[in-house]
């Protein structure tokens, strides 16, 4: 394998500039960073501030920051048009050799503006095409995906093994959902004794493979069992994270037990039990970051608070107007949301009726399944001026709908966590729920949103129900909006179990027990 060592130089973002110094000597520097900090690698495919295509992109941006203060955690990221492209310098600073079909590729160093430091994996044959990190525009997988992950596992192993040149190791690596999957299976593999973590986002993405990878990809032959990552048949990366990592987390404590059920886990629930059993599965509810605030957040038309409900009426009337809906004071529910199954949009349709009739309006945005797109176009075209559908997501209108909606839809069929009800909350719009994973532990049913049971139009519609008689009751609504702008689900919040898990996985003696 070659380990060119590179001196870290500046060099420009766009693609055709990176250029790659060589000649001199890697310096490693294993030994632990001042105070008490571990060295943390989180390996994602995608952070918000480079790349999204929901809410991982989230989880990846803010939890390394709301940890900086106790640990130095960096992230490692493929090197997409997106991230090559984001505007800031990236330098050479490593480099790895290929392994079987895996291609040769370097890493490159990107320090965003508050200081959080970003490892690129760059690999023009794997990274750099337009799409999104999985797939074309069309929404078709990229055929080569399991290399193009398998090379972001590898490349982890060998930044914890302190052999990409890159003068820094972790001390314990944490890995994010199927594309991450390999991280702690390359470092087992390989022998390696730094801890790995690895977070299950959502079980329902399990990034199978066929068997025939197995050679190219460097995989022992005995990693394909089902105790291991054989999933009937097929290769799972999500499962390889869940065979190998020294500790399993999900993001809320009811996902983390429902994924142990046969209607939760994907087929995975058996396995899934037996590390539950064992003490290494655990939820951690996610958090949301400080910009969540409606009385500072430049995105809305009109700043407010708790109380001052006038400025929150000023950004209705402005989504009003973004989505051709009628001039209204009655209830405007949103959806803000990833436009698939899992989130249950063909059961809002089913509402739909219910709501324009008691004189409420909808306005949607998100993008996701092509039928599912269609059928919103058509819910829209059904009720004009009642339901504004715009296809497509962009940040600046997501915060602008939680701020002006009075309620949210949210009728997952699961949820390992979901943070748009955190949002919507945090801005005084109350949602209307099922009742599961991280929206069960989040939503105080009748408190600060409407939770249901059933996946199905007669339970939600109910809720629904609930949501319009408290509208009717002005009083009740806003003492409802306050509770839930006061809900707080910071990141601060959630930061300690990770610390302690972290601390007890690195043997700290002063690691307390872990109490979620
Ligand atoms: N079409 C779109 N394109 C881009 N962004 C969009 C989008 N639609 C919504 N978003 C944004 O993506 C985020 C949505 O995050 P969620 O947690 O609600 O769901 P998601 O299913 O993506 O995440 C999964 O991972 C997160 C993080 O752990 C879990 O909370 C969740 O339950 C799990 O399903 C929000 O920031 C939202 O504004």
């Amino acid at each position: 394998m070659s380990n060119a060592a590179v001196n870290a130089q500046p060099i420009t973002s766009k693609k055709n500039d990176i250029s790659f110094p060589s000649g001199n000597r890697p310096v490693l520097q294993i030994s632990s960073t001042h105070d008490d900090k571990k060295k943390i690698l989180f390996v994602t495919s995608e952070l918000t501030d480079l790349v999204k295509t929901g809410g991982l992109a989230d989880v990846s941006a803010a939890l390394p920051r709301a940890l900086s203060p106790l640990h130095d955690v960096r992230v490692l990221i493929p090197g997409y048009p997106q991230v090559l492209e984001c505007g800031h310098p990236i330098r050479l600073v490593g480099s790895l050799g290929a392994q079987g079909d895996l291609p040769a590729c370097n890493i490159g160093r990107l320090d965003l503006p508050d200081g959080l430091i970003i490892y690129v994996l760059i690999s023009p044959e794997l990274y750099e095409r337009d799409g999104t990190p999985y797939g074309d525009e069309h929404g078709n997988d990229w055929p080569d995906n399991p290399v193009r992950f398998a090379r972001l596992g590898l490349a982890a192993a060998e930044i914890a093994a302190g052999t990409a040149c890159i003068r820094w190791a972790p001390d314990l690596v944490h890995a994010h959902d199927w594309p991450a999957g390999l991280v702690p299976a390359y470092m087992r593999w390989r022998g390696l004794k730094t801890p790995s973590v690895f977070t299950i986002h959502n079980l329902a993405y399990q990034g199978l493979m066929s068997m025939n990878q197995r050679r190219r990809l460097g995989i022992p032959v005995e990693a394909c069992h089902h105790e291991q990552m054989e999933f009937y048949g097929h290769l799972s990366l999500l499962k390889a994270g869940i065979a190998y990592a020294d500790h399993v987390t999900t993001v809320s404590a009811t996902y983390a037990e429902e994924i142990t059920t046969p209607e939760f886990g994907c087929g995975m629930d058996g396995y899934l039990r037996v590390k539950a059993e064992q003490g290494l599965l655990s939820g951690i509810l996610n958090g949301i970051d400080e910009s969540w605030d409606p009385a500072t957040d430049t995105h809305l038309i009109q700043n407010f608070s708790m109380h001052d409900w006038a400025g929150k009426a000023a950004n209705a009337r402005h989504v009003r107007e973004m989505f051709g809906l009628a001039p209204s004071e009655g209830p405007l529910f949103s959806v803000v949301s990833r436009l698939v199954h899992q989130k249950g949009i063909d059961l809002t349709r089913g509402v739909a009726q219910t709501i324009v009739e008691a004189g409420g309006q909808v306005a949607i945005i998100g993008r996701g399944d092509a039928r599912i797109e269609d059928d919103l176009r058509q819910l829209a075209a059904r009720y004009p001026g009642q339901v504004g559908v715009h296809i497509g997501f962009n940040e600046t209108d997501a915060r602008c709908l939680f701020a002006g909606s009075d309620f949210l839809l949210m009728p997952s069929r699961f949820e390992p966590c979901g943070l748009s009800q955190m949002y919507a909350q945090r801005f005084g719009s109350l949602p209307v729920a099922r009742r599961t994973g991280g929206l069960a532990d989040s939503i105080e049913d009748g408190v600060t949103g409407f939770l249901f049971d059933e996946a199905n139009v007669e339970s939600y519609r109910h809720a629904v129900e609930r949501a319009l008689a408290v509208f009717g009751r002005p009083q009740l609504l806003n003492a409802m909006r306050c509770r839930a702008m006061n809900s707080g689900f910071f990141w601060r919040q959630s930061i300690a179990p990770y610390d302690q898990l972290y601390r007890r996985l690195l043997g700290d003696q002063q690691a307390t027990a872990i109490t979620f």
